[in-house]
Parts: C-alpha cells; sequence; structure tokens
C-alpha cells in the first residue's frame, strides 16, 4: 500500500517557530513517530513525505537515524493540506491504485490502524478512520447564539489514515479545484462529489497534535504505551 504523509505545515496553533513536526515526544521528533508506526505497518511498501524543501535536510537525518527499510520519496508541500495532498496524488508511482493519506501530526496512530485501513480500502472507494463524538456539540452563529444541537448518534470526528481509490482521488482534488472548494480533509472531496466514503474505527489516543496542550497528552500516552 502507498502512503503519503501530508508534513508540510508550519504549526501556527502549536505557536512553534518552525515546523512542530520537528518537536519531540519522549525524545524523538513527531514525525518519527509517525515513521516508525509506517514502517511497521507490514501493509505499508511506499511512503511519500509531502513536505517544504527547507525541511527536506532535518527530514532526511531523522530518516537516516530511523534507519528505515521502506522507501521514503520526497514531494514538495503545498500552501495548504489540500494542496500538499494534490501534489502527492501528482507524484505516486503509476501503478498506484489505492492510497492512504495519514497526518504527520498523528504521531500516535498504530500499525494496526495503519494496517486495517489498507485492508478495507481494497473493498470500497473512500474510507476514514473516526471516532464518535462524547461531547454535546453546537452550531453556533457569528454573534455566539447557538443555532442548533445536532443529534450526536450521527457525529463522528474525522481521523487519519485516510484511505482512497487513487483515481477517484485524482478526478475529486481536480473538481475541487475547479470549484474552489477548500476542505481540511479528503473525505470532503469526495462527499462534494457524492461517492460514498466509509467509516473505520479510529483509535481515541489517535489525536492529532496541533496545541501545546495536545504535545503534553502525546508525552504522556507514548510514555505509557508497552514494548
Ligand atoms: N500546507 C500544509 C499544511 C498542513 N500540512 C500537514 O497536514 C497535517 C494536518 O495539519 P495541521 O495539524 O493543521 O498542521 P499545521 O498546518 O502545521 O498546523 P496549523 O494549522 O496550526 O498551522 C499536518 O501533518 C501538516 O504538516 C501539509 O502537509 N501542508
Ligand atoms: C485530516 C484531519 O486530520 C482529520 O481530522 C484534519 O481535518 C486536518 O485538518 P487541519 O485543519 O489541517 O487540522
Amino acid at each position: 500500500m502507498y502512503l503519503l504523509i501530508p508534513a508540510a505545515g508550519v504549526g501556527k496553533r502549536m505557536g512553534s517557530n518552525r515546523n512542530k513536526l520537528f518537536l519531540e515526544v519522549q525524545s524523538k521528533p513527531i514525525i518519527a513517530w509517525t515513521l516508525l508506526a509506517a514502517e511497521a505497518a507490514s501493509s505499508i511498501s511506499w511512503i511519500g513525505i509531502i513536505s517544504q524543501p527547507s525541511d527536506w535536510p532535518d527530514f532526511k537525518n531523522i530518516i537516516a537515524d530511523l534507519s528505515l527499510a521502506k522507501p521514503v520519496e520526497f514531494i514538495i508541500g503545498g500552501s495548504t493540506r489540500q494542496e500538499s495532498v494534490y501534489n502527492g496524488l501528482q507524484a505516486l508511482p503509476p501503478e498506484a491504485e489505492q492510497v492512504l493519506i495519514h497526518d504527520g501530526a498523528r504521531c500516535l496512530a498504530t500499525p494496526n490502524l495503519l494496517n486495517a485501513c489498507a485492508a478495507a480500502i481494497r473493498h470500497c472507494a473512500g474510507l476514514i478512520a473516526a471516532i464518535p463524538v462524547k461531547d454535546t456539540i453546537k452550531i453556533v452563529d457569528e454573534t455566539g447564539i447557538i443555532q442548533s444541537t445536532p443529534d450526536r448518534q450521527y457525529l463522528w470526528a474525522a481521523q487519519t489514515p485516510q484511505g482512497f481509490n487513487v483515481q477517484l482521488l485524482k478526478q475529486c482534488h481536480a473538481e475541487g479545484i475547479r470549484q474552489g472548494w477548500e476542505v481540511t480533509d479528503d473525505a470532503a472531496l469526495f462527499e462534494r462529489c457524492g461517492i460514498e466514503v466509509r467509516i473505520v474505527p479510529g483509535e481515541e489516543t489517535n489525536l492529532k497534535v496541533t496545541t501545546p496542550q495536545d504535545l503534553a497528552i502525546a508525552e504522556f500516552i507514548i510514555s505509557h504505551r508497552g514494548g
């Protein structure tokens, strides 16, 4: 299975002065944990890391330190996640029929989750890892007044990995460009094009390291993992 890792962000919400993926959790950069999960997932045979060329020397040093057995290709990142994934799709080898996309910032996803998504995408056009929402969610207007409370049984928190048929995802990205759609995940492009996206049970611990609080939580989770 081909795996694209969007890793070209800047980490605004982390308040970091450079790509947050170089921040350390348990003495390893965030991206190193993500790459180690990909290395340990038996289904993954090819890794594309989508990132800004100015970060490539640091990524290359990290990869060398990890002595990964799997090939890692470097792909130039865009100015949004959506653009970065678009670039990643163009860089896939022509024989790639399905792809998993997994945020570099979701460094706690387990190899099992990557393998489960890789197995499931053989049987559908699109899927995402997701977990049921625990909070009561409110739709609020711009003045801060609640407009409605959606029924929680239909609410799921989207994670990555997200898996897709490559041809269809390329078509959906192209349609997104034509229509000027701005989305925060690839499933949203499938949805807007009217193509079904299936849910695969995600992991409660598979948080996206977005804020300094997430970094502390990631530190706690990794330090309490066995092995
Ligand atoms: N232009 C971008 C922006 C984001 N990403 C990647 O998409 C994932 C999810 O993005 P997010 O957590 O929002 O990362 P940042 O964009 O770095 O954070 P922020 O939005 O706080 O600036 C991350 O692995 C990030 O590196 C990317 O590849 N290209
Ligand atoms: C793809 C994603 O991780 C699913 O939760 C998320 O949508 C990325 O969005 P962000 O706005 O870049 O954090």
